[in-house]
């Protein structure tokens, strides 16, 4: 085909080095929060490309190891995925940057519009697909998330949903967020092998994912209410699961207790599980 006809990769033209974008083309609007690594603005490329800047605060990530790995996440590039645009590298702090998705994080927009999603199980189920879509693909690329969570997915126009911060967890210094006895370590998210041995895998993914599943069909509630750390990875060792949340269909909750398989090669891979899930809609709606 001729050069005109492929699609440019939205990373085309931003620098010499694919990934590293030059500050001076950047120009940063509002803030959009604060996360673990810093403040996250809006911001302006080269003028028109609406992006959203990471910056991260020194000290909260390797970020040389980073660096190198963001020439990969550059190139992952999926409709499903929060696609990485590029590095500020020269400087410190570095800024990581990214497509803008205006809605903001998948948990916030389901519990500002618990009304109206709470009623539209078509819509639940469709933001449920749309994130096994990016996962399958993560997971076709042999790339692990490590803390998957509506928290860590966002809302673009027409109800867009996409999984952002893929692979991330690698880099965070903060030991109270990587090890499973941390403070801030996702223990709701996590599978047994996880929480006994740290053994991450895109079957880890999928648990998680179950969990992501109850966190939607929910509307953004906290997966086991109030329990505490200690009392979640007590229930999860002995088998205990989430129960079946009252929007959900009986078929779309056989789906999510695969994903709590105990043993992980029992677990559906996402591939399976975009097939299941695409079946019951069809049969729903
Ligand atoms: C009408 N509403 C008004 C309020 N509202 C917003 O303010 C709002 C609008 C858009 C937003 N968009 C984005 N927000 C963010 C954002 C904002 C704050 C914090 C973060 N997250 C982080 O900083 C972060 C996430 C995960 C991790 C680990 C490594 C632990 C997995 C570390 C750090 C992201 C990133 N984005 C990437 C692309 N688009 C966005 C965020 C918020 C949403 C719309």
């Amino acid at each position: 085909a001729s050069p005109c006809d492929r699609p440019v990769p939205p990373t085309a033209g931003l620098s010499h080095d694919k990934w590293e974008i030059d500050p001076a083309e950047l120009h940063l609007l509002e803030e959009l929060g604060s996360g673990q690594f810093g403040v996250v603005r809006r911001g302006k490329w080269r003028g028109s490309i609406d992006v959203a800047v990471k910056m991260m605060k020194e000290g909260t990530m390797s970020e040389d190891d980073f660096i190198e790995e963001a020439k990969v996440m550059t190139k992952l590039q999926h409709q499903n995925l929060v696609q990485l645009y590029g590095v500020c590298s020269k400087d410190r702090p570095i800024y990581i940057v990214t497509e803008y998705m205006r809605h903001g994080s998948l948990l916030n927009y389901l519990r500002r519009h618990e009304t109206t999603l709470g009623v539209n199980v078509g819509l639940l189920l469709d933001m449920c697909i749309q994130v096994c879509k990016g996962m399958a693909y993560l997971e076709r690329h042999n790339y692990i998330h490590r803390d998957l969570a509506a928290r860590n997915c966002l809302v673009g126009s027409e109800n867009v949903v996409k999984v952002a911060d893929f692979g991330l967890a690698r880099y965070v210094l903060d030991d109270q967020y990587t090890s499973s006895g941390g403070t801030k370590f996702p223990i709701k998210w996590a599978p047994p092998e996880v929480l006994n041995y740290t053994r991450f895998s895109s079957k880890s993914d999928v648990w998680a994912y179950g969990v992501l599943m109850w966190e939607v069909f929910t509307c953004g509630k906290m997966p086991y209410g109030r329990l505490k750390n200690t009392e979640v990875v007590e229930r999860v060792q002995r088998g205990l699961i989430l129960e079946r949340p009252k929007a959900c269909f009986k078929e779309v909750y056989e789906v999510m207790r695969k994903c709590w398989a105990h043993c992980p090669e029992v677990r559906p891979s996402f591939r399976v599980l975009k097939e299941q899930l695409i079946n019951v809609s069809q049969g729903l709606l």
